[in-house]
């Protein structure tokens, strides 16, 4: 069976809401072409309560009229025959349905915030004409009358219902109903509204100001436009009816839904403040319950108190216990002052007395020390000094209690170590303002202790670094070996040292052969393997005390301090072999290479290692001239070794 023949089983029931007495013979009047104004304005007067509504109506802002209405007849000829329709329809189901028999229906709650959309979509309406401001209202107040259409006609299982969706939004409520009674309150609008006569563009609006999807009310047809101020005006009345929290919550979405309007704050305040005032001004006459709104301003200002409190709540929450230990030797307010302290959220260790309080400040690394002896104000002192004795013990913050003393007393106190001090008797606020100022203290030592430790470990950092670059500076990027200028330092180095303890001191200058000869047959790549393997050729094969740098190209320098000729021979010969037998990788291990160096060892008539590396210099170019592959030894008849 379609929704329109239940429906209209339903209607001949005689539950469904329908205009009554005035209202009903206005519609019937209004139906027919030869009715004339002044027909309807004598009908309406015979409702002077109606009358009032109308007059009332016709004179409010959005109305736009300059100078104010009195006469009824004025009245229909200023709003239209079609618009008196409609408002006496919508006041008259506001009057005969204000109560109703389905107990779980908010009846005054309905109403109200029906109001409240048919005052903001008239409203706007009026910055907008869609349509006029009056039809606008009518829509606005009839927009949910289907839930007043299924609590007349199901009493008792809409009550079920409404109580199963209590905090569920109107999409669930509209399928819980389509549950339960085959149609929802949205189907119910629409026929009731189309039974009373509104226009069909009317009855499309609001359709689609349902719930609609994203997008769905983007677009410019008037019945888009209509249901977007209506689907607005039901979140300025939810706004209007809701709690002061709730209130709050809606305030991000309502601007949001203000500036797709194109309304600023300002410009939406301005808007509330016109609904709310005409809300509460019809509340009062129709008698549905309504309430003073906030300004937004005031709102936001809320708003922010209410963060700054949470922020400073959770603030509190990041709250870190102090360590504290209890000193004292009365046993009655050693319960009562830990019990202060742990309501303050610290932990508590308690000591007896002096000596195993010092060593529970070790064990437990105490932060604050409250100290309290009954009898002996020097067993104070005494405690004050061992204390700060202790490496720990000095960055402990010291509270000591004592009794009534004199300035002079309480002065030696501090001179003998204690940070604070409180004469008895005190309360707990005194106790708590104290250890909040120890607190204090304590936390800025502990943040200039961990800068510190920070700043030792970037020291640390910047030495590590430091030391790279300085290897870096020193090292030859290709083949990981001291470079030229380690070299000359190291030369100068072991020249120092030869001066002071006269050992020979040799080096020996190192060529590879025909390396021009590598690059043009294999590549430079190849080459650059080849120094690079002829260095770990050097390496494994020189003794730990020989140094061995590259100087530049295929040229390098071994420094052997402390080492006479002949033995700088054999450590050349052996680094000359190990060359020549090696398996060269660049060179897929098919091509030969050999070195030739020039040896020369330290002798008395030379003034500088300048002249040592010299005549090794030219070793190296006597064993390149004699043939390559070989050690040449410079002679010199003064040869000391
Ligand atoms: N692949 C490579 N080649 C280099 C590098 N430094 C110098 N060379 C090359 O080494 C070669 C040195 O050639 P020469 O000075 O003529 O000497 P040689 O060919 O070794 O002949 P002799 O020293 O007379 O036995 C040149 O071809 C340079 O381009 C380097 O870092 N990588």
């Amino acid at each position: 069976m379609s929704f329109a023949t239940r429906f209209d089983e339903l209607k001949a029931m005689g539950d469904l809401p329908s205009p009554s007495g005035v209202a009903l013979e206005i519609m019937r009047l209004t139906q027919r072409e030869e009715t004339s104004i002044q027909d309807l304005a004598r009908v309406i007067q015979a409702d002077p309560a109606l009358a009032g509504r109308l007059l009332k109506f016709a004179n409010s802002a959005s109305v736009g009229v300059r100078r104010p209405v009195v006469a009824i007849e004025d009245v229909v000829k200023l709003l239209g025959i079609a618009a008196i329709r409609q408002f006496v329809l919508g006041i008259s189901v506001l009057s005969n349905y204000s109560h109703g028999r389905c107990e779980g229906f908010d009846y005054p709650g309905f109403w109200s915030h029906s109001l409240a959309t048919a005052l903001a979509a008239q409203a706007l309406a009026g910055l907008e004409r869609v349509i006029a401001p009056e039809e606008a209202f009518t829509c606005g107040l009839l927009a949910r009358v289907g839930q007043l259409g299924l609590a007349a006609i199901y009493p008792d299982s809409y009550t079920a219902v409404l109580l199963s969706c209590s905090h569920a939004d109107e999409q669930a409520l509209l399928a819980r109903e389509h549950e339960k009674f085959v149609t929802n309150h949205r189907e119910m609008t629409i026929a009731l509204l189309e039974d009373w006569g509104l226009p069909a563009v009317h009855l499309e609006g609001i359709a689609a100001s349902y719930q609609p999807g994203p997008g769905e009310l983007e677009g410019a047809s008037r019945v888009q436009r209509i249901a977007r101020q209506l689907y607005f005006s039901g979140h300025i009345a939810r706004f209007c009816v809701a709690q002061a929290a709730e209130q709050s919550e809606r305030l991000a979405n309502l601007e949001e839904l203000a500036f797709s309007f194109e309304l600023d704050e300002a410009s939406l305040e301005r808007l509330l403040k016109k609904i709310t005032q005409a809300w509460i001004e019809w509340g009062r006459l129709l008698a549905v319950p309504t309430q003073e709104v906030p300004s937004l301003v005031n709102l936001k200002e809320e708003l922010q108190e209410k963060m700054e409190r949470q922020t400073s709540a959770s603030e509190a929450s990041n709250f870190t216990p102090l360590r504290i230990l209890l000193v004292s030797d009365d046993e009655l307010n050693c319960k009562r002052f830990t019990g202060w302290l742990e309501s303050m959220g610290h932990s508590v260790n308690v000591a007896r007395e002096g000596r195993e309080g010092l060593s529970l400040v070790l064990e437990n690394q105490c932060q604050l020390v409250i100290y309290e002896h009954r009898l002996s104000g020097a067993s104070s002192m005494k405690f004050c000094r061992s204390l700060r004795e202790m490496k720990r013990g000095q960055q402990v913050y010291l509270i000591v209690l004592t009794g009534p003393m004199s300035g002079d007393e309480a002065i030696r106190i501090f001179e003998a170590g204690a940070d604070d001090h409180i004469a008895k008797p005190f309360n707990y606020e005194v106790l708590q303002a104290r250890v909040g100022g120890g607190e204090r203290l304590i936390r800025l030592r502990e943040e200039a202790e961990q800068e510190r430790e920070a700043t030792r470990g970037y020291l640390a950092d910047l030495a590590v670094a430091n030391r790279r670059l300085g290897q870096m500076a020193m090292t030859d990027s290709l083949t990981g070996l001291p470079n030229r200028r380690y070299a000359m330092e190291r030369m100068e180095q072991a020249w120092a040292e030869y001066e002071r303890n006269q050992n020979p001191f040799s080096c020996l200058v190192i060529d590879l052969d025909y390396f021009k000869q590598v690059n043009d047959q294999y590549g430079h790549e190849a080459g650059d393997g080849v120094l690079r393997e002829i260095a770990n050729v050097f390496r494994s094969s020189a003794r730990s005390s020989d140094i061995i740098c590259r100087l530049g190209g295929e040229e390098f320098l071994a420094v052997c301090p402390d080492t006479a000729s002949a033995e700088a021979f054999h450590v050349a010969e052996r680094l000359r072999r190990a060359v020549e037998e090696h398996r060269w990788t660049s060179l897929n291990s098919t091509g030969a290479l050999s070195i030739s160096i020039g040896l020369a060892t330290s002798l008395e008539e030379m003034q500088h290692w300048n002249d040592l590396y010299r005549l090794a210099d030219q070793a190296l170019y006597q064993a390149k001239r004699s043939g390559r592959n070989r050690v040449c030894m410079a002679s010199s008849p003064d040869r000391k070794n």
